[in-house]
């Protein structure tokens, strides 16, 4: 079992969220007791990783559900004023829209009791099996579509951000293509993308690799290209927050110029993500609403200014990858290759497997 980052208490009834802004260095959980706790966890990065934040965000309307019983309060306006809350905390995964959806689905009826608790309890545990099961699935046919290509030569692979478990329920999605080939023993050597600003490869993905002994080489972002040019990367493997209908990606700043790079040295580039990823509502990338996060976020590091004190900053916390430059997106269903594909997931959705 991979590590996890988000803990039910069931005694006390209220989640511990392990806090990934001090990861690797310091192990701290921070306990949430209402979905005021939660929606400001998610808005910090305290969790962060778009299945993970949905995934907490459904804890949250349990955190509402459990207090209103506990207060005799009206049951749905507060899940109601909770989902408002919750959904404001990020702009960009699309999970936080989709898990509060499911949570809400049906709640209206129900009536403020231990009995509506058991119901929303049992909800967001089959979201969490569904998050991980997702990425076994997802783990299996990324695998197997590097492995098609490249052979059973162990591959070098290049990753951006983390998308292990500590960015979903547990085991990850494109970490978790990377997991599956381990136990295939078919990794030689994953380059880490440090990730600035907020350095989710250098702390987090670092630290899952390491855990479980996967070769890594931790490289800052701007060695990408010299990685690819000279270490023989096989491909470029990395989340998602958010898939438009056309294919166009919305993912970790950074991801756009993996893409570009990954082109002019004709090195596939590949995203792994669940169907939950996909919103059909948007028919292409422009309209993904790209989340910018704080300035102190870019030019303070360890409570050292690395800039002037009036820089103007722009700190976009994710880019968009137009589909014209993803060579393969990796879901639980199959593998998507073309706008063909794509078409067929919208209709039936669930992609035409073209393994
Ligand atoms: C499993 S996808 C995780 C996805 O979320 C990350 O963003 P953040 O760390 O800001 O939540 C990054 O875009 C990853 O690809």
């Amino acid at each position: 079992m991979s590590l996890r980052a988000i803990e039910w208490d069931e005694h006390k009834e209220t989640l511990k969220l392990l806090d990934q802004r001090v990861l690797p260095h310091q192990s701290n959980w921070i306990e949430c007791l209402n979905e005021e706790d939660v929606a400001a966890a998610i808005a910090a990065m305290v969790v962060r990783g778009a299945p993970a934040i949905g995934l907490t965000a459904a804890y949250g309307i349990l955190l509402a559900a459990i207090q209103a019983v506990k207060n005799h309060e009206a049951l749905w306006p507060r899940l109601k004023r909770a989902e408002k809350m919750l959904i404001a905390a990020r702009p960009t995964a699309v999970h936080l829209q989709f898990t509060l959806e499911e949570m809400l689905k049906g709640a209206e009826q129900l009536e403020d009791s231990d009995k509506t608790i058991s119901y929303l309890l049992s909800k967001v545990r089959k979201i969490e099996q569904e998050d991980s099961l997702s990425n076994r699935n997802i783990g299996a046919h990324g695998a197997n579509w590097l492995q098609k290509r490249r052979g059973k030569q162990p591959l070098v692979l290049l990753t951006h951000c983390n998308t292990g478990a500590l960015a979903t329920a547990d085991f990850g999605t494109a970490l978790g293509i990377i997991r599956t080939l381990q136990e295939r023993g078919s990794i030689s050597n994953v380059f880490v993308d440090e990730t600035r600003p907020y350095l989710q490869g250098a702390r987090l993905t670092a630290y899952e690799l390491e855990a479980e002994n996967i070769p890594y080489t931790l490289i800052t972002d701007s060695m990408a290209a010299a990685a690819m040019r000279l270490k023989k990367v096989d491909a470029v493997i990395v989340g998602a927050d958010r898939i438009a209908s056309n294919g166009d990606t919305a993912n970790k700043i950074g991801t756009y110029s993996l893409a570009v790079l990954a082109k002019a040295h004709q090195i596939p580039f590949c995203v792994a993500a669940p169907l939950a990823t996909f919103d059909w509502s948007l028919p292409s990338g422009e309209k993904i609403p790209i989340e910018e996060r704080p300035a102190e976020e870019m030019v303070i590091w360890n409570k050292t200014p690395i800039a002037p004190q009036n820089a103007r900053v722009w700190n976009p916390a994710f880019d968009v990858t137009p589909f014209e430059w993803i060579s393969a997106i990796f879901t639980e269903e199959g593998v998507i290759e073309s706008i063909a594909d794509l078409e067929r997931l919208h209709q039936r959705n669930t992609p035409s497997i073209t393994m």
